[in-house]
């Protein structure tokens, strides 16, 4: 399988090369050159398949032969090492956590994917890789917990200063070995656009051989995909048609659910529900996209002015915005809306979630209002102990620290603070 540059078609690259590179040498993302259904008789029997399977039977056709299929399996074992469970919180309304892998958040599945394939390919390889990534909250972590110790390469994590919670700042921080934290004066979109004009730069690209962990990479960005599968496993049986609620920052994730409908997954719908950064609630209205610089709000890991991934979405649907509105609906909430769904959720159903998880549970909850006769899933993309000042403000209890998240608590912060790009450049130039 192939995969073509969304900035010019001509540019295509095999799995390997895609995954290795990041991004097109036109700096366009990647996107696979065909998306072929699965057939009707996996999904009608998808309980009886075990998630290592649906995964395998889901990935295949992107990886090819790139990876012998002995070798995906067991990279498939690896990094779906824990549960994906839904919960069932209100009659048509569940939640699907997928807060259960070793950083507490939705990017453990496809940072640990990626980090498998890197290593694989890397095997034999003089030439050292770097990664550069930039975070507004949980990629951070999850990609510096997958890469930890992965040989050949090395990994930059570019993250907002004051602009992610505690506990992702350490998770990011703290590991040392291959992994450097870099704290940036500014917003995530400086960050994604330092990360970006690296691409470009050839003093560096002459010097380092760099990849990308955020989703544009196709390594990180398309085992997302496995997620919306294990839902459907575990909700077919409901009987009505169903529904997904997608927390949306940098757009992977709902785009990656989009691939899995492509497979032939039955959804009648997705929503992506953002905070008060709302290009994508905006678009959806009128049609014009006009990213704006990021503010910052409680549920941080989607403070995205300029999310990366809308461009794969609307690629999906040739462009076609009456097409894209059929299956997609956005809505945006501010912070004041966001805690109050939480105490709601709280004291409707005892159940506590993240603030990310709540945007997703009010985007629902605005869907289902003219189309009740739905079951709606919102995904809980985050472990509400990441946020635990947000937690205890708004629902005046404390969460216990769960065992992944001790581990980091007492280590020392490691970070080099930069202001501008140049600051990225040096570094990049001296290491
Ligand atoms: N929400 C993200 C922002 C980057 O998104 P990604 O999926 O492209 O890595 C974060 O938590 O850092």
């Amino acid at each position: 399988m192939n995969f073509y540059s969304l900035n010019n078609a001509n540019n295509q690259a095999s799995f390997r090369e895609a995954v290795i590179a990041g991004i097109a040498p036109d700096k366009g993302l990647y996107f696979p050159e065909r998306i072929s259904p699965l057939a009707d008789a996996f999904f009608n029997n998808i309980e009886s398949f075990s998630n290592h399977e649906i995964a395998f039977k889901a990935i295949h056709q992107f990886v090819s032969d790139d990876i012998p299929d002995a070798v995906l399996k067991e990279i498939i074992e690896n990094v779906l090492d824990f549960d994906f469970p839904v919960v069932e919180l209100e009659e048509n309304v569940a939640t699907l956590e997928l807060f259960h892998g070793p950083t507490m958040a939705f990017k453990d599945v496809g940072a640990r994917f990626m980090a498998n394939c890197l290593g694989y390919f890397s095997r034999g390889e003089h030439t050292e890789v770097t990664v550069l990534v930039a975070t507004s909250g949980d990629t951070g972590g999850a990609v510096a917990n997958g890469f930890l110790g992965v040989d050949g390469v090395n990994v930059v994590i570019l993250y907002p200063s004051g602009k992610v919670s505690d506990i992702q700042e350490k998770q990011l921080t703290t590991l040392g070995q291959n992994i450097v934290a870099i704290e940036v004066n500014g917003t995530f979109d400086d960050c994604q656009s330092m990360v970006k004009t690296a691409f470009l730069d050839t003093d560096i690209t002459n010097q380092k051989k760099l990849t990308s962990a955020n989703s544009i990479n196709i390594a990180r960005w398309l085992p997302q995909l496995f997620y919306f599968l294990f839902a459907y496993k575990q909700t077919k049986t409901k009987g009505k048609e169903i529904i997904f609620s997608v927390p949306s920052g940098n757009f992977g994730n709902i785009c990656a659910g989009m691939v899995a409908q492509k497979l032939g997954m039955p959804v009648k719908h997705f929503i992506a529900a953002t905070n008060a950064n709302a290009v994508v609630p905006k678009f959806m209205e009128n049609g014009t996209y006009n990213p704006i610089p990021s503010v910052a709000t409680i549920s941080n890991a989607m403070d995205v002015g300029d999310p990366s991934n809308f461009i794969r979405i609307r690629h999906l649907y040739q462009d076609n915005f009456a097409k894209l509105k059929e299956n997609l609906s956005s809505f945006s909430f501010a912070d004041d809306t966001t805690r109050a769904a939480m105490k709601a959720i709280h004291s409707e159903s005892g159940y506590v979630t993240d603030p990310h998880g709540a945007v997703g549970y009010l985007g629902l909850k605005k869907y289902q209002k003219s189309n009740s006769d739905t079951y709606g899933i919102f995904l809980e993309t985050a472990h509400p102990v990441k946020f635990l000042d947000v937690v205890e403000d708004t629902l005046g209890l404390s969460p216990e620290l769960p065992p992944q998240i001790q581990k980091v608590m007492g280590k020392e912060k490691k970070s080099i603070k930069i202001n501008t790009y140049e600051g990225l450049k040096s570094y990049l130039l001296d290491s």
